[in-house]
């Protein structure tokens, strides 16, 4: 039987997944809130892609009219959307759902299991770089997405899923090692993110600077430090492809967070900075340029509560 999957969030991650693997015929309903279901009723689900532009007509649903446990539910909303999207997707979590968070950072695996059980929480992560326009259009940029996820727990099994959430348009890959998978993207991600952030740059405008790559090299090393500290140790090429990627003169690449900060929006400081701060703490590893990074982003969301 074709697995009914859910994505809950049509962003700019969830919609671009969830559009290539409707697309591509798999069973998908995306679960929505009453805005975004009237712009994609009205646009339908656009992307704006290398890898071919698509536009379809979604199958919606909205949380009162979702009744039925799916399959797969693929989790893209943003960290401080979480404690509502939990509540929203409740009616399709059954005994044999598994859920595939999206989201960056750590902190919504403890979050979710606490909620749904241990047995519903798979690890998941996502390289893409995806924003939406005006309009609700999806702009992906760059290399191929991928999209990892693995188990948590025993009776998780990854690879038969695969082939359910298989699609041209990015790499599907199921990985016995999640976990570090998932350390070894927050390390990119933190670093990606201090250094556009507290730069107010892309990567290549950095990496032009003089002592730009020297700033670029110690943040990288005190994330890397603190996933080693918390059993995580990134591999020596895993490593070296971060430094590679956040020091090309060439670079237009951004985080996420930080194509939000420039917008005046909600950033998810404390699942990607703040996070990691804390658990350096506790392992007693000394964090410069990320509690810098911290403090800074505190500052801009506190402006921002107060306007
Ligand atoms: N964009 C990127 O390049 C990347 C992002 N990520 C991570 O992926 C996660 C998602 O980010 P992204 O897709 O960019 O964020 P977006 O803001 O583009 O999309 C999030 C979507 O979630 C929807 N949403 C929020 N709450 C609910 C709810 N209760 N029910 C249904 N829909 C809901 C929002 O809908 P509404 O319109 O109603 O607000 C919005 O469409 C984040 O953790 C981010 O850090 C990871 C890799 C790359
Ligand atoms: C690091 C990157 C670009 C990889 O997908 C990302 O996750 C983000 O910008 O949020």
């Amino acid at each position: 039987m074709t697995p009914k999957i859910l994505v809950v969030g049509a962003g700019a991650v969830g919609g671009y997944f969830g559009a290539r693997l409707a697309a591509s015929g798999h069973d998908v309903t995306f679960l929505v809130r009453p805005r975004r279901q009237a712009q994609l009723s009205a646009t339908g689900l656009c992307l704006v892609s290398p890898l071919g532009d698509a536009t379809l007509t979604p199958r919606m649903v909205t949380a009162d009219q979702l009744t039925q446990p799916h399959d797969i539910v693929i989790l893209s909303v943003k960290a401080y959307s979480l404690a509502a999207a939990i509540v929203d997707m409740a009616p399709a979590i059954g005994p044999q759902t598994r859920i595939i968070p999206l989201l960056n950072g750590m902190q919504h695996l403890d979050v979710l299991s606490s909620r749904f059980g241990h047995e519903a929480v798979m690890g998941g992560t996502c390289f893409i770089v995806s924003s939406l326009d005006g309009e609700g259009r999806i702009h992906q940029a760059g290399v191929t997405p991928r999209l990892v996820f693995g188990p948590l727990v025993a009776g998780q099994d990854a690879s038969t899923m695969a082939e359910a959430l298989r699609a041209p348009g990015f790499d599907t890959v199921p990985s016995p090692h999640i976990m570090q998978d998932m350390w070894n993207k927050w390390s990119l991600l933190a670093s990606l993110g201090t250094l556009c952030c507290l730069m107010r740059a892309n990567v290549g405008e950095v990496a032009r600077l003089a002592g730009g790559t020297d700033f670029v090299h110690a943040t990288i090393k005190e994330c890397t430090s603190i996933a080693a500290a918390a059993g995580y140790p990134l591999a020596d090429d895993t490593i070296n492809g971060i430094v590679k990627r956040l020091t090309q003169p060439d670079s237009t690449l951004t985080s996420s967070m930080f194509r939000d900060l420039s917008q005046g929006a909600p950033v998810e400081a404390q699942q990607i900075i703040g996070d990691l701060v804390t658990r350096a703490r506790m392992h007693g590893v000394a964090t410069p340029i990320l509690g810098l990074t911290d403090l800074n982003l505190r500052a801009y969301e506190l402006r921002r509560d107060s306007r």
